[in-house]
C-alpha cells in the first residue's frame, strides 16, 4: 500500500486582485522508504502542495482533492485528529526553519517536548534521564558537534547549519512516517547545504524515512530524490524515477531546467534555455500553460491543454508525447 495517494488536488486563493488557481489537479503517490523530490520555479505551487498534504493552508485558501495517508483521507479530518497525525505522522521542515523552533526556550527543552510527545501517542513511559541520552545520540546521527554543550543554548545562539540538523533530529525523534522538506537548504551556503543532503539521504535509508523534497534547483533535487515531480503553474508536467528524467527529460521545461546545470546535465548548452517567468495564476495561459515559453510550441498548444499521460514508465504532460 502506498503511504500517501495525493488525489486530485487542487488549492486556489483568493486575493484582492481575483482568485489564484495555485495548484490544479495534482495527483501522485508516494511508497514507504521512497523520496519525492518536487522541482520547479518560484511560483509553480510546490510550497502550496507541502502546506495543503500537512493541513496547514491560510486561511485565504480553498482545496478540495483527497490526501490519503496510510488509508485514512486526511481532507477530511477535523483539527484534533490532525494534531494526532502531526508530528509523529508527518512532519514538516519549512524554508525558514529557524521560525519552527521556540525562541524562548533551550534547544534541549524542544527536543525532550519531542520525544514526550512520541512517548505519549505511542502509550510508552517517559523518563527524562532516557530521553537525554536518546537526544544526545540522536544529535551524534546528525553529525552536530558537541551536542552536550548544543543542547543548553537556545535557538538565536545557533548557525543556520546547526538549526537546520536540530530540526532534522527532532524530526527523528518524533519517528515520522513522512518527512516534507520545503526548500531546508537554500538559505545556507554550498558546502553545509550538500553535508544536509547527504546526511537525509544516509537517514533515508537507516530510519527508512518517507520524504517530500521541494526545492528549486534540479541539482539539488537529483541528490535526495528516488523519483522527480516537476511543477510548472500549478501542475504537474512530468513525473518520473530521477534517474530516468535526468538523462532523459521529456518535457520541454524539464528540458529547460536541465540545460541551466552544468553539474549534472550532459544537455549543457544543447537544449534551449528557458526565457521568461512562471506566468500568473489568476489568468493562466489558455492551452498549455508552459507554451509562451515553450521553444516548439504550436496552435494545439495554444488552444488545448494537455492531459498528465503516462509515457513510458513516466506521466508527461505535452502534445509531443500525445
Ligand atoms: N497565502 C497566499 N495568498 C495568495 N496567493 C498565494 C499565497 N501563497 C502562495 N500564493 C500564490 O500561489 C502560487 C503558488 O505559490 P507557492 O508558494 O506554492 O509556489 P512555490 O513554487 O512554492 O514558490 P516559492 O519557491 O517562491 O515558495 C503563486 O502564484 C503565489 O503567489
Amino acid at each position: 500500500m502506498a503511504l500517501l495517494e495525493v488525489k486530485d488536488l487542487s488549492v486556489t486563493y483568493r486575493t484582492p486582485f481575483g482568485t489564484v488557481k495555485a495548484l490544479d489537479d495534482v495527483s501522485f503517490t508516494l511508497n514507504e522508504g521512497e523520496a519525492i523530490a518536487v522541482v520547479g520555479e518560484s511560483g509553480s505551487g510546490k510550497s502550496t502542495l507541502a502546506l495543503a498534504i500537512s493541513r496547514l493552508l491560510p486561511p485565504n485558501a480553498r482545496f478540495r482533492g483527497s490526501i490519503i495517508f496510510e488509508g485514512v483521507d486526511l481532507a477530511r479530518l477535523s483539527p484534533s485528529e490532525l494534531r494526532v497525525i502531526r508530528g509523529t505522522g508527518i512532519f514538516m521542515v519549512f524554508q525558514e526553519p529557524a521560525n519552527s523552533l521556540n525562541p524562548v526556550y533551550r534547544i534541549k527543552d524542544q527536543l525532550m517536548e519531542a520525544v514526550r510527545i512520541r512517548r505519549l501517542r505511542s502509550n510508552e513511559p517517559f523518563d527524562e534521564g532516557e530521553a537525554l541520552k536518546e537526544i544526545i545520540s540522536t544529535l551524534r546521527d546528525v553529525r552536530m558537534p558537541d551536542p552536550e554543550i548544543i543542547i543548553e543554548r537556545y535557538p538565536h545562539q545557533l548557525s543556520g547549519g546547526q538549526i537546520q540538523r536540530i530540526m532534522i533530529a527532532m524530526g527523528l525523534l518524533m519517528r515520522p512516517k513522512l518527512y516534507i522538506a520545503d526548500e531546508p537548504t537554500s538559505a545556507l551556503d554550498v558546502t553545509v547545504q550538500a553535508q544536509i543532503l547527504k546526511l537525509l539521504k544516509d537517514l533515508k535509508n537507516e530510519y527508512n524515512l518517507s520524504i517530500i523534497f521541494i526545492t528549486h534547483d534540479l541539482a539539488v533535487a537529483s541528490i535526495i530524490g528516488d523519483k522527480v515531480m516537476v511543477m510548472y503553474a500549478g501542475q504537474i508536467v512530468e513525473e518520473g524515477l530521477m534517474s530516468d528524467v535526468i538523462t532523459k527529460p521529456y518535457h520541454p521545461y524539464t528540458q529547460g531546467l536541465l540545460s541551466s546545470l552544468p553539474r549534472i546535465s550532459k544537455y549543457e548548452g544543447k537544449l534551449p534555455i528557458i526565457s521568461g517567468a512562471v506566468p500568473s495564476l489568476i489568468n493562466p495561459p489558455s492551452g498549455c500553460r508552459f507554451h509562451p515559453r515553450c521553444p516548439y510550441a504550436t496552435d494545439t498548444c495554444i488552444k488545448v491543454m494537455p492531459q498528465l499521460k503516462n509515457v513510458e514508465n513516466r506521466r508527461v504532460r505535452c502534445h509531443l508525447y500525445a
